[in-house]
């Protein structure tokens, strides 16, 4: 198995609900967040790849195009804008496209990652 992954940024801002008033996530607060997408295959291509890096260009593009500098509440609603519920959201955005997908990871932080993984 081989297995290959490429990080992607973006910048912006959402709140949490359902949390207690006082706990910080609950106010509208920003992170540049890092996406990361993990695709993996049994057999590499003629050129040695699992996938040419170069063609994740889409990916780049839908999130510059549909997160990035916005609020992701409007994006998630009616869901949370969470860091699990982003990288769920990404991942069937990005499957019909990348068969070789097998995860998206969101990073809030550089100590916190969420990852969706059927
Ligand atoms: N399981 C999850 N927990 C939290 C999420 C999430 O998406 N999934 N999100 C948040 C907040 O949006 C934000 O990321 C705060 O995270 P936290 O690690 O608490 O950030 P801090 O920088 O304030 O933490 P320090 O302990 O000061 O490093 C909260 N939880
Ligand atoms: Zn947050």
């Amino acid at each position: 198995m081989y297995k290959i992954s490429k990080e992607f940024a973006f910048s912006a801002a959402h709140s949490l609900f359902g949390l207690p008033e006082e706990h910080p996530c609950s106010r509208l607060h920003g992170h540049n967040y890092v996406v990361t997408v993990h695709l993996k295959a049994d057999k590499l291509n003629p050129q040695g790849f699992v996938r040419d890096y170069n063609e994740l260009s889409f990916v780049k593009d839908y999130i510059d195009k549909n997160l990035d500098h916005r609020n992701l509440n409007d994006i998630m609603a009616p869901l949370n804008s969470s860091a699990e519920n982003i990288a769920k959201m990404l991942f069937e955005a990005f499957k019909p496209k990348l068969p070789e997908l097998y995860a998206v990871e969101v990073s809030e932080t550089p100590k916190t990652s969420a990852i969706y993984e059927p």
